[in-house]
């Protein structure tokens, strides 16, 4: 049988199938209407320390392609925010569209960005990400959008890697990056009970979205949509428009950390 995608006939509307959470109470990706977010004075500031040593490998895995981080120890970690304890850095990736007016994830009012970021980390208050994957408060995934703009120069190290990762399963070593250097200017950010916005969709993940876009240019979209979804000898299907749609709030709240 054929594995989940983001094709006619594996994509987000047949996940369900195999995912019946697909249609559970917290999922993700949401429609964030910034009027309707409550501003939580409660909320701490957002810290996020990256050590570059901990950045390991790029990897196609045939959804995105991702950055592996060690995480074996403390030195890459998300604390304050909407969550309590530490969390650790475990990889990041992202989701994008066939062209620039789609393929973000999350949308703000209604509007689309071209590419959205996720930077995965897992509550180490259970003992490995697997276990952590699976509780309520187990992971806390930082959302980023790229919008459209010049050349971000911060991505370029990013993308230059692609080309040895064309294809599905193909990895290499991805050293002394600094994730750090992807995040905007400002960390205002929302957040809200989730998901996982792939299969195995586990309501897990505390969402904290970010207000502020980093910019990307459209050669530098045209180089994500450069990979392939297949493995090498397969038939070639561009990597674009992997991205789960907004999915229905249920009654959850979704709070600001600014006015
Ligand atoms: C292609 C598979 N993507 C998932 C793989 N992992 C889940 C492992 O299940 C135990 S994971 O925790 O690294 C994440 S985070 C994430 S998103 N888009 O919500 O940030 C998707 C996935
Ligand atoms: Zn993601």
């Amino acid at each position: 049988s054929h594995g989940w995608g983001y094709g006619a006939a594996n994509g987000p509307d047949k996940w369900a199938a195999d995912y019946p959470v697909a249609n559970g109470p917290r999922q993700s990706p949401i429609n964030i209407v910034s009027r309707d977010a409550q501003y939580d004075s409660s909320l701490k500031p957002l810290k996020l320390c990256y050590d570059p040593s901990n950045s390991n490998s790029i990897l196609n895995n045939g959804h995105s392609f991702q950055v592996d981080f060690l995480d074996d120890v403390d030195s890459s970690t998300l604390t304050g925010g909407p969550i309590s304890g530490t969390y650790r850095l475990k990889q990041f990736h992202f989701h994008w569209g066939a062209s620039d007016e789609r393929g973000s994830e999350h949308t703000v009012n209604g509007v689309k960005f071209p590419c959205e970021l996720h930077l995965v980390h897992w509550n180490t208050r259970y003992p490995s990400f697997g276990e952590a994957a699976s509780e309520p408060d187990g992971l806390a995934v930082v959302g980023v959008f790229l919008k459209i703009g010049a050349a971000n120069p911060r991505l370029q190290k990013v993308l230059d890697a692609l080309e040895d990762i064309k294809t599905k399963g193909t990895q290499r070593t991805f050293p002394d990056f600094d994730a750090k250097t992807l995040l905007p200017g400002s960390l205002n950010y929302w957040t809200y009970d989730g998901s996982l916005t792939t299969p195995p969709l586990l309501e897990s993940v505390t969402w904290i979205v970010l207000k502020e876009p980093i910019s990307v240019s459209p050669v530098q979209m045209a180089r994500f949509r450069s990979l392939l979804f297949n493995a090498a000898g397969e038939f070639p299907c561009c990597m674009m428009d992997n991205y789960r749609p907004p999915q229905p709030l249920k009654g959850r709240q979704v709070r600001a950390s600014f006015k």
